[in-house]
């Protein structure tokens, strides 16, 4: 059951969310955010990394395609925002696949503190030391316990974690929520995750440090955008998909994503 409405609260301040992103995504993502009621500005220039956080009201670090320019913009931006209390989200897409994501990944961990870590099921279980047979930037196979490698995630990193995936794990380190909102569709295209990860930067941004309610909402509504986008879709229609994504977010209302969401919290 759902008692938070944060999507209209984003709908009418429209957050400025600063994305550190990958060029797979930028601009899907910005579109995404745009259409669900935010203002994305994507940058990761060392220049402006301490500027930003005084005029965002969040910050997503996304490693997708990491360049060592982008890991110091992202140690700047990440501390200036700690110090201007923004909330800061971590997406640590491939997390397993190299040492230099491993490394950055420990860095930014060591040295920022986050809001929220959202990763799939194997960049998760990499982050809890859990058991995972990774592949690249995909969830890749495994049967860890996802209630323990989110909850060991938020109390070691003193976040809230979102696992992503058929059935959405987020955890506090305390509650647990599960979501089952969502289609198969999503794994289908790329940066479904990464918009995931902003929209929860989005969330957070008007959350007034509700985070667990927040997150919980910002992945049922998003999970409910595509299952509403997938309607009437064959499975193989992923670019109408891609698009019908977007049309969703900019339509989709609080009244929907009450009446459909499915979610089982403990
Ligand atoms: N098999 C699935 N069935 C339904 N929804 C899914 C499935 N896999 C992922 N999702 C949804 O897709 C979105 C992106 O998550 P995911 O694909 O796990 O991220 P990533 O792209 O980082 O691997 C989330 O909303 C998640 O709930
Ligand atoms: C394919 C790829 N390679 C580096 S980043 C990226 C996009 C990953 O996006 P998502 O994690 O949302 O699927
Ligand atoms: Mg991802």
């Amino acid at each position: 059951m759902l008692k938070t409405d944060y999507l209209s609260q984003l709908r009418q301040r429209n957050p400025l969310i600063h994305n550190i992103t990958n060029i797979v995504v930028a601009n899907y993502v910005a579109n995404g955010l745009l259409a669900l009621g935010a203002s994305p500005i994507m940058s990761s220039a060392v220049e402006e990394m301490d500027e930003l956080p005084a005029i965002c009201q969040a910050l997503v670090i996304n490693i997708g395609t990491l360049t060592a320019e982008q890991v110091k913009a992202m140690l700047i931006a990440g501390k200036a925002a700690n110090r201007h209390g923004i909330p800061v989200v971590l997406d640590p897409v491939g997390v397993g696949a190299t040492c230099f994501r491993q490394q950055t990944v420990a860095q930014l961990l060591q040295e920022i503190q986050f809001s929220a870590i959202r990763g799939n099921a194997g960049e998760m279980a990499y982050l809890a030391n859990v058991n995972w047979q990774t592949k690249g930037v995909d969830v890749g196979q495994g049967d860890a316990d996802l209630d323990h490698v989110a909850k060991k995630i938020a109390q070691q990193y003193r976040c809230t974690a979102v696992i992503s995936g058929a059935i959405d794990v987020i955890s506090d380190g305390k509650q647990l929520a599960h979501i089952q909102n969502g289609t198969p569709l999503f794994p289908h295209i790329t940066g479904s995750g990464c918009l995931l990860s902003a929209v929860c930067g989005a969330f957070l941004a008007v959350a007034q440090q509700h985070d667990f309610p927040a997150l919980v909402e910002a992945a049922t509504a998003y999970a409910i955008a595509g299952e509403l986008a997938a309607k009437n879709l064959q499975p193989q229609q992923v670019g109408q998909f891609y698009t019908a994504l977007l049309d969703k977010l900019a339509t989709l209302d609080s009244t929907q994503v009450q009446q459909l969401a499915r979610i089982d919290d403990d």
